[in-house]
């Protein structure tokens, strides 16, 4: 027999709950609230009753939310100001950051899972609840449903970690992983990322890097106890990874993938994403499909290594849902999470200052020589190489292709490599220029 320790006498008041936005995960996230209220209830010590949903057109049937269609509505402004608790899932700059500035501004805690507001506007947002004494709550929006901004704001609090290393965007590891698996072009399998609800409404955000932009500069604020914001992170985006290139990384035991890189050296910090070479024996290597994983260094802990599914509707709702019931809690004790910390204010590094190995590739003509010059530009910019391979183009053009692997170099001498490579006149074309990683 199952004996319930909550009874309803227990309860208090419910708490107000404002849901902005009622897509993917904003209907997840209705769902849960409605099916699992009991329990929820029980954990928090106060029923969570949704009080409004804010959407563009009420008139639209969602039932997959169990929202009842009274609740919804497009006054935004005055249902967060009457609200415990606002859970923001619209997406976007505007209006999400004047909805929450109004619900904190009104005395509401706030979760959210919007990383580009966050990248962009982190501080202002910190700021204004710290000075209202309410909890903001973001771990959906980093990693979806893996637990990582609680363990780096909270249980890391007194270890310092050195770098975030990870993959931290679920439809480019679904594309990257599709194109290794089939070679199938990057549009189809964007299209099936759209499809099962991983991409970002303009997927752009995805391809281009920008997603990861936002997580890797809130994780690095995280991380670095410094203000990083999504502009400070040098990006590149996926849509030049071609076919070949996965067919050539490939054949030397690497896979592509698209890495968000947080790291603190003795200079300041930095933080870049950019497609990358792992090692398919890297646990990074490994991680299939939409999932993410992501490493962290710190002195005392040494590695640790988070993985799960950081995008779609329940894995995303799973994080909401976890901050909501957190925030209620807190509001019920008259307290409140952990707030910005960015006492460190540690100077951010440009990308010409990171280290890194590559891999480069090249067209030349096939001919006595090629090698010795190729190996001597590397030379002379202070660029050691760790192996090097030469391959025969099938077109039959008289031109070979040249493969290097390199050791750790500046990013600063490598762009002054392939300067020199790309007017050597043996050198026909640089067609592939890719960092690697975990070698
Ligand atoms: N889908 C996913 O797997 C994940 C999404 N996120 C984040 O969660 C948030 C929501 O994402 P999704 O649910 O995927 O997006 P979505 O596009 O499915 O849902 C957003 C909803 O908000 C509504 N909306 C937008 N502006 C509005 C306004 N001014 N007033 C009322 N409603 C408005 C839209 O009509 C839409 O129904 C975004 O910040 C996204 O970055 C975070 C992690 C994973
Ligand atoms: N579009 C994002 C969704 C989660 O943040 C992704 O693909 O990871
Ligand atoms: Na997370």
């Amino acid at each position: 027999m199952i004996c319930w320790l909550w009874k309803a006498s227990d309860m208090t008041e419910p708490l107000k709950v404002a849901l902005l936005g009622c897509g993917v995960v904003g209907s997840a996230v209705a769902r849960r609230l409605h099916d699992d209220a009991r329990d929820l209830a029980a954990r928090v010590g106060a029923p969570l009753q949704i009080t409004g949903v804010a959407v563009r057109d009420i008139t639209r049937p969602r039932p997959e939310s169990g929202v009842d269609a009274s609740l919804f509505t497009t006054d935004a402004e005055s249902l967060v100001e009457r609200a415990d608790l606002v859970v923001e899932l619209m997406g976007g700059i505007e209006p999400a950051r004047s909805l929450l500035l109004r619900a904190i501004e009104h005395g509401a805690s706030v979760v959210t899972a919007n990383k580009a507001l966050l990248g962009e506007d982190g501080p202002q947002l910190f700021e204004a609840a710290d000075a209202r004494g309410v909890d903001l709550s973001y771990e959906a929006a980093v990693a979806g449903a893996i637990p990582l901004l609680r363990p780096l704001r909270e249980s890391l609090a007194g270890d310092s970690v050195r770098r975030v290393m990870g993959i931290v965007n679920g439809t480019t590891n679904f594309i990257l992983d599709k194109m290794d698996r089939t070679g199938a072009a990057l549009d189809d399998v964007l299209a099936e990322a759209q499809q099962l609800g991983y991409a970002e409404a303009d997927p752009t955000a995805d391809v281009e890097g920008y997603d990861a932009r936002a997580k890797a500069a809130i994780l690095a604020s995280l991380a670095f106890h410094t203000r990083v914001a999504t502009p400070d992170v040098y990006c590149e985006g996926i849509m030049g990874v071609t076919a070949e290139d996965i067919r050539a990384a490939r054949k030397i035991g690497l896979v592509v993938k698209l890495l968000a890189i947080c790291e603190r050296t003795d200079e300041g910090v930095s933080a870049r994403v950019h497609p990358t070479l792992v090692p398919r024996s890297h646990p990074l290597g490994s991680v299939r499909e939409a999932f993410n994983a992501v490493f962290v260094e710190t002195e005392l802990a040494g590695q640790l290594m988070f993985y799960g599914k950081g995008a779609g509707a329940e894995p995303t709702a799973s994080a909401v849902l976890g901050d909501l019931v957190q925030a209620a809690r807190h509001r019920l004790d008259g307290g409140h999470g952990p707030g910005e910390s960015a006492y460190a204010d540690l100077p951010l590094l440009p990308i010409a200052q990171s280290q890194t190995s590559y891999f480069v590739r090249l067209d030349v003509l096939d001919r006595p020589g090629v090698l010795a010059q190729v190996a001597n530009v590397l030379g002379e910019q202070g660029v050691s190489i760790e192996s090097m391979r030469q391959g025969v183009r099938r077109s039959g053009d008289g031109l070979a292709m040249l493969e290097i692997v390199t050791h750790r170099a500046s990013d600063a001498a490598l762009a002054r490599t392939v300067d020199q490579l790309r007017m050597l006149d043996d050198v026909h074309a640089v067609t592939s220029v890719l960092r690697v990683e975990g070698m």
